[in-house]
C-alpha cells in the first residue's frame, strides 16, 4: 500500500506546486458528481463547493460517505462531472493532489509502513526536501503531539488499536497536508484519546477538514455539515441544524 504523499511516481498532469507550504485557494468544488462502483450507483448527482475549514459529513451507513472522502482524496474517479480540491482537478492531477492531500483511514493497520513508531512517522517525510534535521525535528514534534514520544522506537504493529490510530494521524499530519481527509477517525480511541485526536482535527489544525463521522458531538463542532441519503447529498449547511434534523429523522 501507498501512503498519500509527495512522490516520484508517474503524473498526468502539471504539477501545480500546491502543497502545505505553498497558498493555494482552499476551497473544494464538486459539480454533478456521479460515482458507479462495480455496476452499481454509489452517488448521484452531488455538487457543492466548500471554502470552510472544518467540514463534517455524516450520513446513515452505505449513504455514500467514504466514497465521496476517497473521491476527495483521489481514492475513486468520478464516473461523471468534476471534483477539484484547492484548484487541483483529482482526475487529471494526481501527484499535486496527492501532494496537497492527507487521508486517515478507518483501519489504521492498513497505513502502517515501517517497523518502529518513529521510522512509520518519518517515512512520511521521504521526498519532502526537508534536510536531515528538519525532517527529525518534525517527526519529533508529531510525536510528542501525539502522546507517541515513549513509543518512538516500539514496533508499530505491536501497538493498541488507538494508539495505531494516533500514529497514522501523526504520519499524515507531519506532512502538514493542505487538507485532510479522515474517515471516521476517533473510531478506534477512548474517550481520552478521542478528545485528544477532536481537539487537534477540530481546533488546532492550519489544513482544512473533512471528516467523516458518525460522531454527531464531533460533528457538530465543524463549521459546516454535509448529509448523505442514498448517495445523493440531501443536506449542507449550519451543522447544529442539520443534525437537529438528522436526529429527528431517527426519533
Ligand atoms: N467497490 C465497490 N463496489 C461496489 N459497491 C461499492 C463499492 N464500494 C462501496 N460500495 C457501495 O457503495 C455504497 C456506499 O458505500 P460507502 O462506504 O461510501 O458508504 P458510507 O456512507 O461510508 O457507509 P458507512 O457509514 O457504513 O461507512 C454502499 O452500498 C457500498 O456497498
Amino acid at each position: 500500500m501507498r501512503r498519500s504523499g509527495p512522490d516520484t511516481g508517474p503524473d498526468t498532469g502539471p504539477d501545480t506546486g500546491q502543497g502545505a507550504d505553498h497558498p493555494a485557494p482552499r476551497e473544494l468544488v464538486v459539480d454533478a458528481l456521479d460515482v458507479e462502483l462495480g455496476g452499481t450507483v454509489v452517488l448521484s448527482e452531488v455538487s457543492v463547493r466548500l471554502d470552510q475549514r472544518r467540514v463534517a459529513v455524516i450520513g446513515a451507513n452505505g449513504s455514500g460517505k467514504s466514497t465521496f472522502a476517497r473521491v476527495l482524496g483521489g481514492l475513486v474517479p468520478p464516473t461523471r462531472g468534476t471534483v477539484a480540491v484547492h484548484g487541483i482537478d483529482v482526475r487529471r492531477e494526481p501527484k499535486p493532489l496527492r501532494r496537497a492531500v492527507g487521508i486517515v483511514f478507518t483501519n489504521p493497520d492498513a497505513q502502517i509502513l515501517m517497523p518502529t513508531v518513529a521510522e512509520d512517522v518519518a517515512f512520511s517525510l521521504r521526498g519532502s526536501g526537508l534536510d536531515r534535521a528538519e525532517a527529525a525535528d518534525r517527526v519529533a514534534a508529531a510525536l510528542d503531539a501525539y502522546g507517541l514520544t515513549a513509543l518512538a522506537e516500539s514496533p508499530a504493529h505491536q501497538l493498541s488499536g488507538g494508539q495505531k490510530q494516533l500514529l497514522a494521524l501523526a504520519a499524515v499530519l507531519v506532512r502538514r497536508p493542505a487538507l485532510v481527509i479522515a474517515d471516521e477517525p476517533t473510531t478506534l480511541l477512548d474517550l481520552g484519546n478521542a478528545r485528544r485526536v477532536g481537539g487537534i482535527l477540530i481546533d488546532e489544525l492550519d489544513a482544512q477538514l473533512v471528516v467523516v463521522t458518525h460522531d454527531l458531538e464531533l460533528a457538530a463542532r465543524c463549521d459546516v455539515a454535509l448529509r448523505f441519503a442514498e448517495g445523493r447529498l440531501v443536506d449542507a449547511g449550519d451543522p447544529a441544524a442539520l443534525i437537529a434534523d438528522y436526529r429527528a429523522l431517527h426519533a
